[in-house]
């Protein structure tokens, strides 16, 4: 139980993916994984936070071409259960989300709000893993756009980050940001540019799967991992130096930095999905927010048969 004024803000960064459980690596990099995510798990009950600002990023389950945001926050959410994750309501705490919305808006940061936002295992994932289920912590759930361009600058997510951890101050309770994504990884997650009509149309509209479309489409995204571990898939390969590199960014507090990564070139190093790392920077610059602080784990592991350069990294204010 955290006592200390001092550790008001903290924050976590944990890679997702929907094939863990479902196509795993060897039980030597599995039990590495598991130490690492163990270690953020008694980092957290230490800290033992009274909300979670999670910033996740969404994958075609929530929002659509029709509306697409950069970013949006949500004062209601729920999940949709894709790939076996949790389904049903998170627990926001509506009000809190409120407050931190009228602050980021009064700090000059556009902001989207949802007021029943569809999420899925982008959100679920690091709520299960670090705290056993999406309705056990009282949560503000912020959408990062990862994966639809056209994608804005850098800077406008770290300024959201900011932005948020400014308002987090003002909430005088014990504040855990969480990202939840990346780094490096290049699943066939489907793109407007060129995509077939059919395609083109879920993508804009947002169809509702049927239960057939989407354990089709899961069992596609499967099959990837297992190609990509085989070395005979096309993606684009991990890319465990830019991961380090981010990792070494984000561990000295350089998060200015980022505000010279562009798109094509976070795509090119990382992958389409790279940009899932939007959510890290967002989660580090809210707690930057606060003044200087420190990593205190940092893990990284590519780990094909997710599809993941897996990476779990816990900090706090010095
Ligand atoms: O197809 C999806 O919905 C997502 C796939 C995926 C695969 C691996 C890592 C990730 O972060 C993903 O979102
Ligand atoms: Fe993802």
């Amino acid at each position: 139980m955290n006592s200390g004024s001092s550790l008001d803000i903290a924050a976590v960064g944990l890679s997702h993916s929907p094939l863990i459980g479902k196509n795993d690596p060897a039980p030597e990099v599995l039990e590495r994984v598991e130490a690492a995510v163990s270690g953020a798990r008694d980092f957290v009950r230490d800290f033992d936070p009274e909300l979670v600002v999670l910033f996740a990023p969404d994958h075609y389950n929530g929002f659509f071409y029709k509306e697409m945001p950069p970013f949006c926050l949500a004062t209601e959410a729920h999940a949709v259960g894709d790939f076996g994750s949790s389904s049903g309501p998170l627990s926001v705490d509506s009000a809190a989300a409120r407050a931190l919305a009228e602050s980021v808006l009064d700090q000059d940061v556009d902001l989207t709000v949802s007021a029943r936002m569809t999420v899925d295992h982008g959100f679920a994932q690091p709520l299960e893993v670090l705290f056993g289920g999406i309705d056990r912590v009282p949560v503000v759930p912020v959408f990062v756009n990862g994966v639809a361009t056209p994608l804005g600058p850098v800077s406008r997510i770290r300024a959201l980050g900011t932005a948020l951890g400014r308002a987090a101050a003002g909430l005088g309770t014990r504040v855990l940001f969480l990202g939840s994504g990346g780094l490096s990884h290049d699943p066939p997650v489907p793109v407007l540019d060129g995509a077939p009509p059919r395609v083109a149309d879920a993508l804009i509209e947002g169809h509702p799967p049927t239960a057939e479309q989407r354990a089709r489409g899961e069992e596609r995204v499967i099959q990837a991992g297992r190609d990509y571990a085989a070395g005979s898939a096309k993606m684009i390969p991990i890319n465990p130096r830019w991961d380090n590199d981010l990792l070494d960014l984000l561990e000295c507090g350089d998060l200015a930095a980022f505000d010279s990564w562009t798109v094509a070139w976070m795509g090119e190093q990382g992958g389409g999905s790279a940009h899932e790392v939007r959510t890290w920077i967002a989660a580090f610059a809210g707690l930057a927010a606060g003044g200087a602080y420190e990593m205190t784990s940092r893990f990284y592991e590519p780990v094909p048969e997710w599809i993941a350069g897996f990476a779990v990294a816990t900090a706090r204010r010095r």
